[in-house]
């Protein structure tokens, strides 16, 4: 928790200093007020019993003064902390997207350790921003009891000792909180299961499928089904940690008691001066208040932390994987590829597997071939291509390019030399043009590259009818652009990855299915084309086999096991399960 209440303290200036010293300035003041009025109550009554009315109308002009002071900072303080709250947050927002989208590999997102964290930064990181605000006025309250407590010791002195009553109500709170915390940890796999069942239901993209189906009803069991088996474990951890939460108040409660009754005897003995008795009666009655803003901020400020402490950890996660991934004096990446690339006894289990998706694989792609991976679902094709471009680490074995090992690059030299079209691409809901032109960040804005990768995905007729060009807005969900097919979408992806100019391997999983045979046909002649003159290696995941044959190898996988490498006219003749399922398909589309 240090490291996350250091964060907390360090983010705010940094993200602004002159709100951040308002915020302070608000967060001491306006818990303050009750005793300051208290100490002015006071001063009256001690006027009044000297008949100075001039005094008291001195004090009584100090009290409006003070009222309007403190109460004017709160209010002109209330928009400025709300505007570094939001500033936090985005700053927040920024460092996530900086941490999540640049760790080399997959595993923020796939593997549970790891993507459990992640996901309970996105359910929480609303709780960092207000985290600075939360802590400052958890300081104030704090000195805000202080100073009651010391201005009943003025009366008696032994009720300097009751903020230490308050302790034990703060501790339990706060080990009641940890024991919360450490409850939502255990239940994110429910959690997740129910955010995931939550997203199926309520957006875009399944509504189709969940209304036809009529899926609200089920989806709703199993959301509920997912909540409770998480919330029952959070309920139970509440209720047992809630015990000492209660007695440490009870305790409070007595030792208020008991203050109040000393500071009666005092006044009636006539121990002190009748405005210190009632500045010390009235602070007295506000001792109860401010225990229990002292308790909620000390809630509210721990779930800061906690979001803060979930945060670091994918933070920490995040440069841990960096340091393993990147290595510390980075060979160079070829300019051009010579040989090719070289797989040597490559094997990946994923993490929540008990076996591997990817064994013993071997394999030459010579520069300027075109290589086509076939093979049944779940074969491990996909499991291959994030392995060739880095996304995963092997288990064991090695991917050389041009003899030296690719763990051997800095991943974004690496990535900045590969191009990829997926099956399901991320849809970029910006300008056309801009949504292509991301393909290649450094020529983005160059309307003749793109116009030319457009061309190569076979997206003329997509142009043609995008009524603003280049400029066309695109999808619905960010803003109201141009609604696109699946198809078109994969056309977008597809001309983004014909952006870069001779990469060293260009990646395509399966980046026509949404076209027909004789488009994919063509577009995939048009990256062959490509990839055999700019000399690197093309490696096109397909399930047809009409597309296959026209590769200049090909790899078929079976159970994450290369069964078969050739090329067509090889393998159409061997008998083996090449032969078997194209002749399969040929009977019906050739
Ligand atoms: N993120 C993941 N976590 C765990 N297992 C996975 C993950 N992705 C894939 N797998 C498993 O790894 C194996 C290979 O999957 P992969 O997606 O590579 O197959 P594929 O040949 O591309 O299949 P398809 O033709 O259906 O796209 C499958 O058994 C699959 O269940």
């Amino acid at each position: 928790m240090i490291s996350a209440v250091r964060f907390v303290l360090q983010i705010a200036p940094r993200t602004d200093r002159f709100r951040t010293a308002v915020v302070i300035a608000v967060a001491l003041l306006e818990p303050a007020t009750g005793v300051g009025l208290a100490l002015l109550l006071g001063l009256i009554s001690e006027m009044a019993t000297q008949q100075s009315t001039g005094g008291v109308l001195l004090i009584a002009l100090c009290v409006a003064v003070f009222v309007m002071l403190t109460q004017g900072t709160f209010i002109a303080g209330y928009f400025t902390r709300l505007r570094l709250q939001e500033e936090i947050q985005n700053e927040v927002d920024r460092q996530f997207i900086d941490v999540v989208g640049t760790t080399p590999t997959l595993e923020v997102h796939e593997r549970s350790t790891r993507s459990d964290k992640a996901a309970l930064v996105h359910r929480a990181r609303g709780q960092i921003g207000p985290g600075f605000d939360r802590l400052m006025w958890l300081g104030g309250a704090a000195l805000a009891l202080v100073a009651s407590a010391v201005l009943m010791a003025s009366v008696v002195p032994v009720l300097a000792v009751l903020p230490l009553f308050a302790v034990p109500t703060v501790l339990a709170t706060q080990a009641a909180d940890k024991k919360r915390g450490q409850a939502e940890r255990r239940v994110t796999p429910h959690t997740r299961l129910a955010d995931h069942l939550f997203s199926l239901a309520t957006t875009a993209a399944p509504g189709r499928e969940t209304r036809l189906f009529g899926l609200a009803g089920e989806l709703r069991r199993r959301h509920r089904v997912a909540w409770d088996a998480g919330g029952q474990d959070i309920a139970r951890t509440d209720l047992k940690a809630r015990v000492p939460v209660a007695l440490a108040w009870l305790l409070f409660v007595l030792a208020y008691a008991a203050a109040v009754v000393l500071m009666v005897r005092a006044g009636l003995a006539g121990e002190a001066s009748l405005g210190l008795i009632v500045a010390a009666v009235a602070v007295t009655s506000q001792v109860t208040g401010q225990v229990h803003s002292l308790l909620n901020l000390t809630y509210y400020t721990l779930e800061s932390l906690r979001a803060a402490r979930a945060f670091l950890d994918v933070i920490e996660d995040g440069a841990a994987e960096r340091s393993a991934v990147v290595p510390p004096a980075p060979a160079t990446v070829p300019a051009r590829l010579e040989r090719g690339i070289t797989v040597q006894g490559l094997s990946f289990q994923y993490w929540n597997r008990d076996r591997p998706s990817l064994s013993d694989i071997d394999l030459e792609l010579p520069a300027g071939a075109v290589v086509a991976l076939v093979g049944e679902n779940g074969a491990g094709k996909s499991t291959l291509v994030k392995l060739l471009s880095g996304l995963y680490r092997p288990t064991e074995g090695r991917i050389l390019v041009d003899g030296v090992d690719h763990a051997q690059f800095a991943p974004e030299e690496w990535r900045a030399r590969l191009t990829a079209a997926f099956q399901d691409p991320a849809h970029i809901e910006m300008h056309l043009g801009d949504a292509i032109g991301l393909g290649w960040l450094e020529h983005r804005d160059d309307p003749e590259r793109i116009a030319a990768a457009l061309r190569t995905a076979g997206g003329e007729r997509l142009l043609a009818a995008a009524p603003d060009g280049l400029q066309t807005r695109l999808g619905r969900v960010s803003w109201d652009g141009k609604g696109f097919s699946s198809g078109q979408w994969q056309t977008v992806a597809n001309a983004r990855a014909a952006m870069r100019e001779a990469p060293l391997l260009r990646l395509l999983d399966e980046p026509s299915s949404s076209l027909d045979a004789r488009a994919e046909e063509a577009m995939f002649q048009q990256y062959a084309d490509l990839g055999r003159l700019e000399g690197g290696v093309t490696v096109l995941v397909t399930h047809r086999f009409t597309t296959a044959r026209a590769a200049d190898l090909i790899v078929v996988l079976e159970g994450g096991r290369v069964v078969e490498v050739g090329t067509h006219e090889v393998l159409s003749r061997s008998e083996g399960p090449y032969a078997e399922l194209y002749r399969l398909q040929a009977r019906y589309f050739v």
